[in-house]
């Protein structure tokens, strides 16, 4: 039998790191998206980022995995310690290997590293995401929000202090989005995550603050806040409040 508890994780550090970009630019070709970005993402803390589609979130995320080349600035951690090989990065497909079942591709990175795979941590986050029946499964067998709950488990089996999901629980429907946010947010308690979202009511139940990236170059506002722990209660006062001032902010940029 699995244990239904979640394992305590080695990897929490006493103090999580914040993420600290400085003077950042980002650039494709002529083509500039943020010029002398900067912006301190609070350790151990969830930072959701919204703004309008292209306007630059998902590269920013990939800038700080080191996927994408920063033209100018700098991203660096705040103990001093390297950031990209202290991430733990889900992108918007799921990049899941089809040749390897799901458990497999959960426990890639482990893989890859050359460590002993955490097989029984795997299999406790399949259950949590409710796949446990399809662990054997390859990827292609699986619906679209199948395949994105089996890409969370491989970013939660991470563990990595810093944790960057773009809009990582886009392709699931109301109940289950609600369920894997919950333990989306007890599994990252302590890590440094930044959280892409189009849906205002996901950051407010799970941001510490929430930022919004608008303009050409890209801008970033003023963090908003929401009394309460996270993950809050998608009905509780505070956060339909808070949903509302955000959505209202998101208008307001847009126009
Ligand atoms: N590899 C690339 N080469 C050239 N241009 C790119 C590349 N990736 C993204 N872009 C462009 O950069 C801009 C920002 O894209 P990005 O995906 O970062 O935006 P986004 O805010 O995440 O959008 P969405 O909310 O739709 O996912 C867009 O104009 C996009 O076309």
């Amino acid at each position: 039998m699995r244990v239904l508890m979640t394992p305590p994780s080695p990897h929490v550090p006493d103090e999580p790191p914040d993420l600290i970009i400085e003077e950042l630019s980002l650039r494709y070709g002529a083509q500039v998206l943020c010029a002398d970005l900067s912006v301190t993402l609070p350790g151990g803390r969830t930072t959701a980022l919204l703004g309008p589609s292209g306007v630059g979130k998902s590269s920013l995320l990939k800038a700080i995995a080191g996927l994408v080349p920063a033209h100018a600035g700098r991203i660096t951690a705040s103990d001093g310690r390297p950031v990209t090989d202290r991430v733990a990065y889900m992108a918007q497909q799921d990049l899941l290997l089809p040749w390897l079942c799901v458990l497999d591709n959960v426990t890639l990175g482990a893989r890859l590293r050359g460590e002993v795979a955490d097989r029984d941590f795997a299999h406790h986050l399949l259950n949590r995401v409710g796949l446990a029946g399809v662990a054997k499964a390859l990827p292609q067998t699986l619906s679209g929000g199948m395949r994105q709950r089996a890409a969370i488990a491989r970013t939660l089996y991470e563990r990595q202090p810093f944790v960057l999901m773009d809009e990582p629980f886009s392709a699931l429907d109301a109940i289950t989005r609600a369920r894997i946010q919950d333990l989306a947010a007890e599994l990252l308690a302590g890590r440094t995550v930044l959280l892409i979202t189009h849906d205002p009511l996901e950051a407010c139940r799970l941001g510490h603050e929430m930022r919004v990236l608008s303009g050409l170059p890209a801008r970033l506002g003023s963090p908003m806040t929401v009394p309460g722990a996270v993950p809050r209660p998608a009905d509780a006062a505070a956060v339909l409040e808070a949903q509302g001032a955000l959505l209202r902010r998101l208008i307001a940029e847009a126009a």
